[in-house]
């Protein structure tokens, strides 16, 4: 391997299923070492992780990159949104994190809408009208089922500032994930005192928020040595944000990213503020604004159906008219907090590889439906750039392939794999060199990668779903 040209920055990634570092040439881009840990997530009802294993993770992640690591000048950690971490004095874990796809939350999040003066007041003042997944309605869920919790809380932090000050030892956030939280005002860019009322949380439990380009801090001493005392700390930010930041992203382009939750976004000078709340108005990690929407059933569900019919995930059929509606765990997009997975369609002549595709159809539909509420949040039409195709779904290509006819749009598939890491990794630069992250990701070229032309949309299929959806709403939104 040649020798970096600049000095080296390390970008973190700790999403749901992992955590990923990176160590980077801030001059190049280029990736110089990698490395990866598994997180454990409960199973059932219940979705939560220990924020301790993530501390470790990273340690281990950042462990696996070797001497280059404690040689480099600047690390930013990005994490999953939205998740609760509540603190005691001495900065440990009171209980495991609630995560963002836990949906325990929905009725209080049906009560903080109402008490607010209902969706459309949280979404001029908020900037989005809070899902389940909002770490305001995870914290009304904890007064609520386990108060001693949350009276032992003495800190509420969310899963990349919990990271960030187990290396800093401050306190820190930016606006990117604060805006997430449901208790952070994109109207006044702070914490909004009246909804932290409502939801009974003493505003002296949160960190501050940084501006972009601020940082958290530095590596502190007592860090054992896997990273150099002293090397510089960015404010990290959301997973979403920090892909953002990775791709460089300008307003126009459009993202859809297939993780563990699938997400399609933009950034856009206008502030958002969808009162259907399908759209989320979060802000980005620099000074604009990333209107997201999100899925909970997206890679995760798809697999699970390709085990249930004991087929590879690549193992698809094209044709029959079987619908499915993948919504193994609750849904966020179109909100179904109580939702579960719906099929029909089925003749004796479907295929279980018709049935996989149908299962791939149901997760893309939701999201490419979003995408047009997330692009006309923007006040902009849709672009004509192609489609940016991200998170580890991005590397198969039944994934590809059924974006590519759903949509109707070109696809591009960046070859850097890790965006959210990059985008993490960019920050650091760019709080290192004095620099915008964005545009040290444009000069590291990192949405560059093969593009495919756009396919004839499938509106029979469009149609079959749309249509499967409205007709089974009322079984869908039911509570059992
Ligand atoms: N080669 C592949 N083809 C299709 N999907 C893949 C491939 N590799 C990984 N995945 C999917 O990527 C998902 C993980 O994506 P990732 O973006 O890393 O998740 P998260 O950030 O939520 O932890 C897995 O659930 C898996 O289904
Ligand atoms: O809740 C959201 C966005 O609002 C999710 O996108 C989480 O940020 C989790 O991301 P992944 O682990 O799936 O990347």
């Amino acid at each position: 391997m040649t020798a970096p040209e600049g000095p080296l920055v390390i970008g973190v990634d700790s999403s749901t299923q992992s955590t990923k570092a990176l160590v980077v040439d801030a001059a190049t881009g280029d990736v110089v070492a990698r490395g990866q840990a598994p997180h454990t997530v409960s199973p059932g009802d219940r979705r939560e992780s220990d924020p301790e294993e993530w501390w470790q993770a990273l340690r281990t992640a950042v462990g696996q990159c070797g001497r280059a690591a404690s040689e480099a000048a600047a690390v930013s950690v990005a994490g999953q949104q939205h998740g609760l971490v509540t603190l005691d004095a001495e900065g440990r874990p009171v209980r495991e994190a609630l995560l963002w796809n836990d949906v325990r939350s929905a009725p209080q999040r049906d009560r903080l809408v109402a008490a607010l003066g209902g969706p459309k007041a949280w979404a001029e003042r908020v900037g989005s009208v809070p899902a389940p997944a909002f770490t305001v309605t995870k914290w009304a869920w904890l007064r609520e089922h386990e108060p001693e919790a949350a009276r032992a809380a003495t800190a509420v932090r969310l899963p990349h500032d919990f990271l960030t000050e187990r290396l800093t030892g401050r306190g820190a956030t930016d606006r990117g994930d604060a805006s997430g939280t449901g208790w952070w005002s994109a109207a006044t860019e702070s914490y909004d005192e009246e909804i932290l009322e409502l939801a009974g949380l003493d505003p002296a439990l949160l960190p501050p928020v940084l501006g972009a380009g601020e940082a958290a801090g530095t590596v502190r001493e007592a860090d054992d040595g896997f990273l150099t005392p002293g090397t510089l700390v960015a404010t990290g930010t959301g997973d979403n944000m920090a892909a953002a930041l990775g791709l460089g992203l300008v307003p126009g382009q459009a993202v859809l990213s297939l993780g563990t939750s699938g997400t399609v976004y933009t950034v856009s000078t206008r502030r958002p503020a969808d009162p259907t709340g399908t759209v989320a108005g979060f802000a980005d990690a620099r000074t604009g604004w990333l209107p997201l929407a999100c899925t909970l059933n997206c890679t995760l569900a798809v697999d699970r159906i390709a085990a249930l019919l004991s087929r590879d995930r690549e193992d698809v059929e094209a044709g029959g008219h079987v619908t499915a509606l993948p919504f193994l765990d609750g849904e966020r997009t179109p909100h179904l907090p109580y939702a579960t997975g719906l099929l029909t369609g089925l003749q004796h002549a479907t295929t279980g590889g018709q049935v996989l595709q149908a299962a791939y159809d149901g997760a893309v539909f939701t999201l490419l439906r979003a995408l047009d509420l997330v692009l006309a949040e923007t006040g902009e039409g849709p672009g004509d750039t192609p489609l940016l195709l991200i998170g580890g779904g991005a590397k198969g290509v039944a994934w590809r392939e059924t974006v590519r006819r759903l949509s109707g749009r070109a696809v591009q598939v960046p070859a850097a794999g890790e965006l959210v890491a990059l985008g993490a990794a960019a920050q650091a630069a760019g709080l290192l060199l004095g620099e915008d992250p964005a545009a040290v990701a444009r000069r590291w070229r990192t949405a560059e990668g093969p593009s495919y032309e756009p396919v004839a949309r499938d509106e029979e299929a469009l149609d079959r779903l749309s249509a499967a959806l409205d007709g089974a709403q009322p079984l869908l939104g039911r509570r059992s």
